[in-house]
């Protein structure tokens, strides 16, 4: 298979079986991501994002079809893939120091060459000087800010993210957005981003895919322009491009 897709979803169908019930949570979609882009999935609630993430994690199982991540078939949860949520997750009882290392611990990845490029990220987040602090020390947005160095200290080749900044204020959001961009930038990381946030989906995408629902499929793929994706988020929201591509958006999405 091709591996210059860093994720490929291909005919693949989730059904949820329950005692009571079934759900069809995908019909058959099929997709490919190239290395270093950065894709969105935008949709109504209970469009099947969320489920498209948990199978390109390994989390799940696709009912029928193939996920692949960087050209082999994905069975369990890949040391390469980084996966961030709406929830920090952090370890209240650890130290930032503790807490950015627990992913290298989980995967048998800690060593002082790893756990220093941990804290060049948290460096690089602005967060050098809260290496000894407790998460309850934190803001909500700083919190965000550990877990994303958490994420990104196993060096993954491939990010998911599940609203990943929609438990923080809106400023904390655009900063977030900044940073996450410029950090993924240098570092050629592919993307793939859940949101309800249309303006976010926008603003840091190469490519949108939109959801449709009741099963959840792929109704429409929007390539971003290049106006707005050699823009940084907060720039992009200022170009002439960024409200009619919105109000686009906007349109294509269920009631
Ligand atoms: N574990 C599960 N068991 C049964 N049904 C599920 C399960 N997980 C999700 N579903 C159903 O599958 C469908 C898709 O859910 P999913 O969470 O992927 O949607 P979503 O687009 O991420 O929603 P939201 O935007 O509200 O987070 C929904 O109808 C949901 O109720």
């Amino acid at each position: 298979m091709n591996g210059s897709f860093a994720i490929e979803l291909e005919n693949v169908t989730k059904v949820y079986l329950s005692r009571e019930d079934e759900v069809q949570a995908l019909e058959p979609i099929s997709f490919r991501i190239h290395s270093g882009e950065f894709v969105s999935l935008v949709g109504s609630s209970g469009c099947g994002k969320s489920t498209v993430l948990s199978l390109a994690a390994g989390l799940i199982r696709p009912t029928t079809g193939v996920v692949r991540i960087m050209g082999k078939d994905v069975l369990a949860p890949s040391n390469r893939v980084g996966y961030m949520l709406q929830q920090d997750c952090l370890l209240d009882w650890r130290t930032v120091k503790d807490n950015i290392t627990l992913g290298l611990e989980f995967r048998g990845l800690k060593t002082e060459k790893t756990e220093s490029h941990a804290r060049f990220l948290l460096g690089e987040l602005g967060l050098a000087h809260t290496l000894k602090q407790f998460p309850s020390q934190l803001s909500g947005g700083m919190r965000q800010r550990v877990a994303l160095v958490r994420t990104l200290a196993v060096q993954p080749d491939i990010l998911l993210l599940d609203e990943p900044f929609s438990a923080v204020d809106y400023q904390n959001k655009l900063y977030l957005e900044e940073l996450l961009t410029g950090v993924l930038k240098k570092s050629k990381v592919t993307a793939l981003l859940v949101t309800h946030d249309l303006e976010e989906a926008l603003a840091l995408s190469d490519r949108i895919l939109i959801m449709g629902n009741r099963p959840g499929r792929i109704r429409r793929t929007l390539e971003v322009p290049e106006e707005l994706r050699s823009a940084t988020p907060l720039k992009a929201r200022g170009k002439p491009s960024f409200r009619p591509l919105f109000n686009e958006l906007w349109k294509e999405m269920d009631r």
